[in-house]
């Protein structure tokens, strides 16, 4: 049994892989000191709630913030007896290449994404996930990651906004009914969502654009349905890509392992 884990700038979240199915996948904030003790005390309440029979033999990384690594390892250590593979360090293998500037550490969510969409759908692919950062990957005929695209994030505009202009209250993002709002609320949603429209349509058509081949549109993260509503953004929407872009590299590690 796998545990994947995909921590984030905002969310981490953790996915059992029973090698067919994600059995649960428990979702917390991330906080860099949270220590391995509390990550179990927050695990095993949940996985007494979905009445899972445990039985982790591996454990596997992604995480955009360095310094929550050391408190998931000790956590892996500790509880699973295991040493966890880590996206991003020499010991974790990548199925495919990462051709980028040299010096350049790609984000591990992005590899994984990559290796995710190149999985299920081949090459020639622009993954769009939605998370803390709106993140364009590129991925090429062979499968090599060659580079991409970071806008802010949906939710961080928001609360930029918010944070930046004394009469702009918090909203949550939604399609709103028109384009000219008639309220505060209605004018910050639309400048948002209809922006944030805006963004990926051009984004994607200069990609598509600059690799001068067709290319397929993979959508991830809690914001891609929300922006599917608006017309053909995309050609397919996954939910747990990052997740199952973590079970392949764990497998192709496995596969090639000494
Ligand atoms: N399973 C879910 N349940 C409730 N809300 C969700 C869920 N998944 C996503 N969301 C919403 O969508 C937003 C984007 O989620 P996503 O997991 O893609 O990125 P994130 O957690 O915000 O960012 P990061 O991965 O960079 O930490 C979340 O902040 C949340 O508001
Ligand atoms: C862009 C984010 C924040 C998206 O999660 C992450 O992938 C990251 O920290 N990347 C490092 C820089 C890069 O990917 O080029
Ligand atoms: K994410």
């Amino acid at each position: 049994m796998l545990l994947a884990i995909d921590c984030g700038n905002t969310n981490t979240v953790f996915s059992i892989w029973d090698g067919k199915t994600f059995l649960c996948t428990l979702r917390t904030s991330t906080h860099h000191a949270r220590t391995a003790d509390a990550y179990f005390t927050w695990f095993s309440t949940l996985i007494q709630h979905y009445q899972i029979e445990l039985n982790i033999t591996d454990v596997i990384i992604s995480s955009t913030v360095p310094r929550v690594v050391f408190n998931l390892r000790v956590f892996a250590d500790r509880f699973f007896g295991c040493r966890p593979l880590v996206v991003g360090k020499p010991d974790c293998r990548l199925p495919t290449d990462a051709r980028v500037d040299e010096g350049t550490s790609v984000g591990p969510d992005r590899l994984v994404n990559a290796a995710g969409a190149f999985d299920r759908h081949g090459g020639d692919l622009i993954v769009v996930d939605f998370g803390t950062a709106t993140t364009f990957d590129v991925v090429a005929p062979d499968g090599a990651y060659i580079g991409g695209v970071i806008a802010p994030g949906v939710n961080l505009s928001l609360e930029a906004l918010h944070n930046a202009a004394a009469a702009l209250p918090h909203v949550d993002v939604a399609k709103p009914q028109g384009v000219i709002g008639t309220n505060t609320v209605a004018c910050i949603q639309s400048g948002v969502f209809w922006g944030y429209v805006g963004l990926v349509r051009e984004i994607c058509a200069r990609i598509k654009a600059e690799r001068d081949r067709p290319m397929k549109i993979i959508s991830t993260g809690g914001l891609a349905p929300l922006f599917q509503q608006s017309g053909q953004l995309f050609d397919v929407f996954e939910d747990d890509l990052t997740m199952h872009g973590l079970t392949v590299i764990h497998e192709f590690n496995k596969d090639n392992a000494a």
